[in-house]
């Protein structure tokens, strides 16, 4: 028998993996989720097969599995106002940003399983990523069944230490969005020298994919797979040097630690 499943706070995130899930064969009618938007709960129920309510509470009761899904700074008001209705064997699954198991257990007030996720919006199209810690009060067989949901829209990666979770947003939950950003500018790029908006997104979206297709399924060191792109002399190397003249390790470096410690921030900001 399948899981009954609620999302509490479907917006962007709660969107991409209910998506995932459903495209992978998980039935809607086992889905339940939730919003403060009911103008778009129809349309969601039509795209998804799923049922919406603005009833949390409702959501929680039906459910076994419960995912978490609102922002980081209204957590706490919600977890206190299902509080009153949560079982112990249920499984509680947090995507948030930050907020550590610690905090996620006392406002839950029982002693029920917890999983801290952070996965990525890529999951709506089963190519997600996922990393994962678990509260010792969950078992092997719910650690397992959170695997295979997180591998059924994409993969998964199960850290020891809590603090990984942050390093794990910057590589990770929040890396999607790097590269959307890349893609823009290169798009842009392709633009200014007289290419169609269109034949520019092309190219550039399918040279990345490309790569990480090349990342994934070579067993080969990254640099030398750089480095048969770049001739001596030649026009790859002509970019290559840009980038570094303009600080690209720099740059990037920054801005993966910008991500993870506004992680840590949060963190700290809801420290129980
Ligand atoms: N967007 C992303 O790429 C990722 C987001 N996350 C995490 O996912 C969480 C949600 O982020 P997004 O989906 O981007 O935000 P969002 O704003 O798109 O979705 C949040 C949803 O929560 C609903 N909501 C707000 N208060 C509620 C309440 N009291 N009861 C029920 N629903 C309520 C809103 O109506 C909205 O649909 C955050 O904690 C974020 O840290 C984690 C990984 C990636
Ligand atoms: O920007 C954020 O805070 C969320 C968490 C990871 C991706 N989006």
């Amino acid at each position: 028998m399948s899981l009954k499943i609620a999302f509490v706070g479907v917006g962007n995130m709660a969107s991409a993996i209910i998506g995932g899930l459903r495209a992978s064969g998980y039935a809607g009618e086992s889905i339940i989720g939730t919003s403060r938007n009911p103008d778009k709960h129809k349309s969601l129920e039509a795209q998804y097969g799923i049922v919406m309510t603005a009833d949390n509470e409702w959501a929680v009761e039906q459910a076994d599995v419960v995912f978490l899904c609102v922002k980081p700074h209204m957590m706490r008001d919600v977890i206190d106002s299902i509080a009153h209705v949560v079982r112990d064997e249920q499984l509680f699954i947090s995507v948030a940003a930050g907020l550590e198991l610690a905090a996620l257990s006392a406002w839950l007030k029982k002693p029920v399983a917890i999983v801290r996720s952070m996965p990525n919006t890529p999951s709506l199209v089963g190519v997600g990523m996922s990393g994962l810690i678990a509260n010792e009060q969950t078992t092997g067989e719910q650690k397992q069944w959170v695997s295979d949901a997180f591998d059924s829209f994409g993969g998964h990666a199960w850290v020891e230490q809590e603090e990984h979770m942050h390093t794990v947003t910057a590589l990770s939950g929040s890396a999607p969005a790097y590269f959307f950003r890349v893609l823009e500018v290169m798009i842009e790029a392709g633009q200014a020298q007289g290419l169609d908006a269109a034949t520019s997104r092309k190219l550039a979206t399918q040279a990345m994919k490309g790569a990480a297709a090349m990342v994934t399924e070579l067993d080969e060191d990254i640099a030398q797979l750089r480095r048969n792109i770049t001739s001596p002399n030649g026009t790859t190397q002509a970019a290559l040097e840009t980038l570094e003249e303009q600080g690209v390790e720099s740059l990037i470096t920054a801005a993966v630690n910008a991500c993870a410690n506004r992680s840590k921030e949060l963190g700290k900001q809801y420290k129980v």
